[in-house]
């Protein structure tokens, strides 16, 4: 053992450069948010005490405007913990490697796939395959595949694969390939070994796997879209006989089968002749009158099947999208683990998600650009970023439910296995039996160990929960990206997607596990605040919808909601626009984003707000009142030939009728026909563009409001491709927005 005089960190933290700068602006902004409040407070005092509430729009405008500010100025304050503190990490992975090469702990990496058709398989073997080729000890390393599909062509896929591996892990480790997934690894263009010496060699084994490769990908696409397992491989394997039970994704036995194993080393062993990682598929028990839990269900049941199995003590969970592009992040996360200093009271490792299809622009922000540059950075320096589902390396023991005490230490020897003597046979056996349904019946499963249940986001109330006991968490962006996955490429996925994370969040929120209440003294005040910020984010539809339809509709009365420019109230308001509009700007920017992503993010923002966030409150609502069940609306990883090619050319692709696009199109159509209205108005009277100087910020608004749904307008009356928004949406939202305009015009 060496002593602590020579103790060398495996990572270190550094605090992110303008953390101070940025506090100065904070705070100036801040002063200007109390002068808005103060505006606002007194204003309505006055009115209110000299009898002029009718010229002013009567008093509940004002309240109303009152109140929205108060929230974005709440809301804003919430957010600042995620930007107040940011902290970057390092790792030192040669250091890891010189002490403990040869004390490395098993991990089991745990790939969730829940339907074949939205997921498709050759997507999810890639991701399998990704991580069965880290560089890592192959005899250390297990791989579950869960799939709540249940489906034969995932488990069809799954065989195809590990053949394949047998070739391809070993092509990975010898010439260091990046990244691991075969499909963007045959997808990039530029193919090198690390090593030029053995470039014959390379080019060589490159066209062996490549073919291979190219072979299976036939096989299993076709099997795909014929959705029939070929005969000579159902005959071949006797893992399909556990099909002829099956009567549907939601109702049939535990199917699993161990691919490659140890305890059968003959067929586990690549081709030169050196042992694979642990191979499972794994398609739990589904009845219909057990409830299944989604993804968290899914996991719970990995972590139970795998501990007879594997029982890695570290454990990933990764989407069946997300490959890992960046074959060192085992070693990454061990850096932290093991760190003998600090490592014992980190529970997760949270890599950010990082997607491989967004283009350049980002049109409907999907990139989470701010999120993982900024905001989990922010967190990092709280305490610990929330557990965002993928990307995600646990500690077993704190993912099961064990709380933190300062005595702790991590014991890393590993342990033998629980069942030396059995088989395999025996083994799959005794697995198959803990992923039963009614094996929880009556246990802690769910609430008090692994993923917890009811909650459309089980990753963040889960993470929330291991850090309220106790546990800390560190959020690591290397500049390799760890993982790449599919990002939605259509407005109404993404708006779904958005509702189930808003939804699931404020949930968290009004639950036992809080941030705000239960969370308090359990963990940092910073990252209370945190977390709020994230869970508030359904809230936010009132105030945002205020603000985007009474001011222009109140525009088109003349009656004025702002102090006028020449008014020094004023300048708080233009000081909050402008400043934030910059340090917005500058903030994407340096995150790698472009001007027009910028732009494109704004407007997310505001669609999220007016459609996502309001059908996430009002569910939620209903919810308390017992009105709707939780669900999960599985993200689509495919899409047509023609919606993708719009998405290429960043085209915003609506396509279908939806209330959230009626609701979109509705508030887009009535700030247009207020603009008109005041254009015409300033043009054709005398005197008309005083209005602009009286109600210059009301103009500006509804403005804004109308540059940004310029998208809109387009895919209601000028497009005439399939991704357009059909007529009879058209129609609706025109009629809406209209009879509401001269109502307020007229009467
Ligand atoms: O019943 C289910 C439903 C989903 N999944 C899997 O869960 C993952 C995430 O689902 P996806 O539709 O891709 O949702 P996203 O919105 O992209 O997922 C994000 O948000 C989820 C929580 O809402 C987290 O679980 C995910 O890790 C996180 O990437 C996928 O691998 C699914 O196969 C299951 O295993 N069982
Ligand atoms: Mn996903």
């Amino acid at each position: 053992m060496r002593n602590r005089g020579e103790y060398t960190p495996l990572f270190e933290t550094k605090n992110g450069r303008g953390n101070f700068i940025y506090r100065l602006f904070a705070i100036s902004l801040f002063v200007s948010i109390c002068f808005i409040w103060f505006y606002r407070f007194n204003h309505i005092i006055i009115i209110t005490t000299n009898y002029t509430q009718e010229k002013n729009g009567g008093n509940w405008v004002w309240l109303g405007l009152f109140a929205a500010e108060l929230w974005f100025g709440f809301y804003w304050i919430l957010t600042q913990a995620l930007r107040w503190n940011r902290v970057f990490r390092q790792t030192f992975k040669n250091r890891l490697s010189q002490r403990y090469e040869h004390m490395l702990p098993k991990v089991d990496i745990f790939v969730c796939t829940a339907n074949p058709v939205i997921e498709p398989p050759i997507m999810v073997i890639n991701t399998v395959l990704s991580v069965m080729s880290y560089d890592y000890p192959s005899e250390k390393m297990s791989v579950y595949l869960s799939d709540d599909g249940g489906s034969e062509l995932t488990f069809y896929a799954l065989l195809e694969a590990s053949t394949f591996a047998k070739h391809w892990v070993p092509f990975c480790k010898r010439f260091k390939v990046e990244p691991r997934s075969p499909a963007a690894y045959f997808n990039t263009t530029l193919h090198s070994s690390s090593d030029s010496l053995s470039d014959i060699n390379f080019a060589n084994e490159l066209a062996i796997v490549k073919k291979l490769y190219n072979e299976m990908e036939r096989r299993i696409k076709d099997a795909t879209e014929l959705k029939r397992v070929p005969n000579e491989a159902r005959l071949k394997h006797e893992g399909f006989s556990q099909w002829d039970s099956y009567s549907s994704p939601r109702d049939h036995g535990t199917i699993l089968q161990i691919l490659f194993h140890k305890k059968d080393p003959n067929n586990s062993k690549d081709v030169d002749g050196f042992i694979l990682p642990t191979l499972v598929y794994l398609a739990r028990e589904k009845r219909p009158q057990y409830h299944h839990n989604f993804k968290a269900g899914a996991i719970n049941s990995l972590l139970r099947v795998s501990s007879i199995i594997s029982n890695g003590k570290i454990i990933l969970t990764v989407d069946c999208d997300m490959y890992s592009n960046n074959s060192e992040s085992i070693r990454d996360a061990l850096c932290f683990f093991m760190d003998e200093e600090k490592g014992h009271e980190i529970a997760y490792v949270q890599f950010p998600q990082n997607f491989e299809n967004v283009t350049k622009n980002d049109l409907y922000s999907s990139a989470l650009l701010l999120v993982s540059e900024v905001e989990f950075h922010g967190a990092d320096g709280c305490g610990g970023p929330l557990y965002i589902g993928t990307g995600c390396f646990h500690k077993r023991e704190s993912l099961c439910g064990m709380k933190f005490s300062d005595e702790y230490r991590h014991n890393w020897m590993n342990e033998d296995d629980l069942f030396i003597e059995a088989n395999l046979h025996e083994l799959e056996e005794k697995s198959k039996d803990l992923a039963s349904c009614s094996y929880e019946e009556n246990t802690l499963w769910g609430k008090e160990m692994g993923l917890k249940y009811g909650c459309p986001v089980e990753d963040v109330i889960s993470g929330l929960s291991i850090q309220s006991q106790g546990w800390k968490s560190v959020y690591y962006n290397p500049p390799r990206k760890a993982f790449l996955g599919v990002a939605p490429t259509s407005l109404l996925q993404v708006l779904v997607q958005h509702k189930r994370w808003s939804e699931g969040d404020f949930q968290i929120l009004l639950s036992k596990y809080s941030p705000a209440w239960y969370g308090f003294g359990r963990i940092s005040f910073g990252l209370q605040m945190g977390y709020c910020a994230y869970c508030l984010w359904a809230p936010n539809c009132l105030a945002t919808l205020y603000y985007s339809i009474i001011p222009s509709l109140y525009l088109i009365k003349g009656i004025n909601l702002f102090p006028k420019m020449s008014n020094p109230w004023f300048i708080p308001y233009a000081y909050i626009i402008i400043g934030e509009t910059i340090y917005s700007l500058l903030e994407f920017l340096s995150s790698g984003g472009t001007f027009k992503g910028w732009w494109n993010d704004l407007r997310i923002w505001l669609y999220k707000r007016t459609s996502s966030y309001l059908y996430a409150f009002s569910d939620t609502i209903l919810k308390l009142f017992g009105f709707s069940d939780p669900v999960f609306t599985i993200t689509s990883k495919v899409s047509e030939e023609e919606v993708s090619k719009r998405h290429e050319k960043e085209i915003m692709e609506f396509g279908t009728s939806s209330p959230m696009f009626t609701i979109l199109a509705t508030l887009a159509m009535l700030n247009l026909f207020c603009l008109v209205s005041v254009l015409k108005d300033a043009i054709l009277r005398d005197g008309g563009f005083g209005a602009y100087e009286k109600m210059g910020l009301q103009v500006m608004l509804c403005g804004f409001l109308v540059l940004i749904n310029l998208p809109i307008y387009q895919g209601l009356f000028l497009r005439k491709d399939s991704g357009k928004l059909p007529s009879s949406l058209a129609m609706k939202s025109t009629t809406l927005a209209l009879a509401l305009f001269i109502s307020f015009r007229f009467v």
